[in-house]
């Protein structure tokens, strides 16, 4: 797929005013992100050239809530090949929760081992675990007992959540993606990770008409998707099962809960990290 890559210049430079803009772009398309790690370094997004709309970023931009933050950008198209190698020369270390859980690229050496110990080879999809809605949803995950359970992965990204759930014991997983270029990414990192029990889909909410039902749900996208498409997954979830979703604001996550009671789902935890939340839901009707 061919992408187009950003540079993002804010001023003032922060980390959290660039956590705030990647969660606009995100709305609009952009898929990837390397946010800046040294001062006066600008922060890269990613979108596919089918997706980019000119006007939709200047809208984001002319719209960006906090007041007194300069935006300006530049852009390039970038090469699909280029990227695995700037991950791996630039971006992407080992991640490590506790004894639990290491997450690698098949290029790291001395790799710490776990109990799960998985192998992903990131590209441009989303969910090396870095970001801190992946790493709270790996934490999630790894708080339930999966033995058995039938599970979707929603917004699947690398395949990384639902991998997790098939080595905590889950079974017929389902891992559904809007973008081609995830969907063989996951595939790809099933192969890596010898997982043969999850089938990776092309598409979203709408397609799930006919699957399931699940006793686990994961939803790591954004808050506009998980809003409008939380009726059509909690439609398959199974009673008692859990719903745990990420990819949007602590400070939204009153919104999320509001929908999700509506829907007959009670908060069990709710996790944050850096203004990401990662909450989990059980369904009680
Ligand atoms: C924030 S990433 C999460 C990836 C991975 N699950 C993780 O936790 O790191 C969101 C993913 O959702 C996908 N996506 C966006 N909108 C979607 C939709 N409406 N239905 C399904 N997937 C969607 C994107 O392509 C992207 O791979």
């Amino acid at each position: 797929m061919r992408y187009l890559e950003f540079s993002f210049k804010l001023t003032p430079q922060s980390s959290d005013f660039e956590d705030v803009l990647i969660d606009l772009l995100g709305e609009i398309g952009f898929d990837s992100f390397l946010k800046s790690t040294a001062p006066d370094e600008q922060m890269r997004g990613y979108i596919p050239v089918k997706d980019f709309r000119e006007t939709d970023l200047k809208n984001c931009i002319a719209d960006f809530p906090l007041p007194d933050v300069d935006i300006s950008y530049t852009y390039q198209e970038a090469e699909d090949k280029d990227w695995n190698e700037v991950w791996e020369k630039n971006y992407f270390e080992p991640l490590v929760i506790g004894d639990q859980c290491v997450v690698a690229a098949s290029f790291h050496q001395n790799i710490p081992q776990a109990k799960f110990n998985i192998i992903i080879n990131p590209k441009m999809s989303f969910g090396t675990g870095h970001h801190e809605t992946t790493s709270q949803m790996l934490k999630a995950i790894l708080s339930l007992d999966l033995k058995g359970k039938k599970v979707l992965d929603m917004g699947c990204g690398t395949g990384l959540l639902a991998i997790l759930a098939a080595m905590k014991g889950a079974d017929n997983c389902m891992a559904i993606d809007i973008d081609e270029w995830c969907v063989n990414n996951a595939m790809e990192n099933l192969a890596l990770n010898h997982i043969n029990n999850i089938e990776v889909l092309l598409g979203d909410a709408a397609g799930l008409k006919d699957k399931g039902p699940f006793d686990v749900i994961l939803a790591n996208i954004h808050l506009n998707v998980i809003l409008n498409d939380m009726p059509d997954y909690i439609e398959r979830l199974n009673p008692s099962g859990y719903f745990l979703t990420s990819g949007f604001y602590l400070d939204d996550l009153p919104r999320i809960k509001e929908k999700a009671e509506s829907l007959g789902l009670k908060l069990i935890t709710a996790t944050d990290e850096r203004l990401w939340c990662c909450a989990v839901f059980q369904r009680i009707e």
